[in-house]
């Protein structure tokens, strides 16, 4: 297999090159109607066509929500990896959100679906659910140190119901949560720049410093714009770990389109929002 760079060097390049926005690719029917779109495979096309067009020579990462995609069956797949396919080669990095987590077997076969540099839906990284056990990712784990790709593993996500998991206290004392990042810290040790196996950890949670983020990884944090929370939160709820953030914003921004520069001026607009928090500026 042609072996990629890992991930997180290739991910720490792209943020000090472009910034660390993150802009997901999220084509819910009711924006494709806000478009001015069908909500069918053309709308579909038309809409992530416009959203690549605008962002991937530019943003440091696009996340396509695969949900939005499998919704329309083969054909709104096969427009998924299209829209994987230009996005890459446009320069983005693409992390796709199929949150998959599954037996280690069947685990294997998720990781080659996108994973696997062959795959016809090839992706830098994976968001992965860690909820039938860390250990059951490690075929996923595995494949993404061989092909130079990464994993977003579940630790505290960005909505109310997740608590009554993550924040599950275990008999060691340590949350749920707590013990998903020290599992990808110790996946990072000794990486430079950057590790490979990064966390998501919702923007909304408030303050966080009773967990060790630092996992010398990257940290995913959706809920910027329509969940609420704002770039001027990410120095609360990361404190030092916040120049690993990478934040993700989908409907905060997409539902400035389909005009591809009113698109730009809202990315640029959280991007510059961003910088300024986690500079101090
Ligand atoms: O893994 C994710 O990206 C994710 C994790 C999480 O904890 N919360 C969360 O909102 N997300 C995703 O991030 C995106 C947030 O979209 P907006 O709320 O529109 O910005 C959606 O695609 C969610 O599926």
């Amino acid at each position: 297999m042609t072996v990629l760079e890992p991930f997180g060097a290739r991910l720490r390049r792209a943020m000090d090159e472009r910034g660390p926005l993150c802009v997901g690719i999220d084509p819910h029917a009711s924006l494709l109607a806000e478009w001015g779109l069908n909500d069918d495979v053309a709308g579909l096309e038309r809409f992530s066509r416009t959203v690549v067009e605008a962002m991937a020579d530019r943003v440091a990462v696009l996340k396509p929500q695969s949900a939005f995609f499998e919704r329309f069956g083969s054909r709104g797949v096969a427009v998924l990896e299209k829209s994987v396919e230009e996005a890459r080669a446009a320069g983005a990095l693409v992390v796709m959100d199929a949150k998959r987590g599954d037996i280690g077997s069947t685990m294997a076969a998720y990781a080659e679906s996108f994973l696997h540099k062959d795959s016809p839906l090839f992706s830098d990284a994976l968001t992965v659910s860690p909820y039938l056990g860390y250990g059951s990712l490690s075929p996923a784990v595995a494949l993404a140190r061989e092909s130079g790709t990464g994993l977003f593993v579940l630790a505290l996500t960005s909505n109310p119901e997740g608590g009554e998991v993550q924040h599950a206290v275990r008999a060691d004392g340590r949350t749920v949560g707590a013990t998903m990042l020290a599992h990808l810290a110790a996946e990072n040790v000794g990486e430079e720049p950057l590790g490979s196996f990064g966390a998501v950890v919702g923007a909304t949670l408030g303050d966080l410093s009773s967990y060790e983020l630092d996992i010398n990884g990257p940290l995913l944090a959706p809920g910027i714009g329509a969940q609420g929370a704002t770039p001027a939160d990410l120095p609360r709820v990361f404190g030092a770990a916040a120049r690993n953030v990478v934040p993700n914003v989908s409907r905060g921004v997409l539902r400035h389109g389909p005009d591809v520069v009113a698109l730009r001026d809202a990315a640029s607009r959280f991007a510059d929002e961003v910088s300024a928090a986690v500079s101090g500026g």
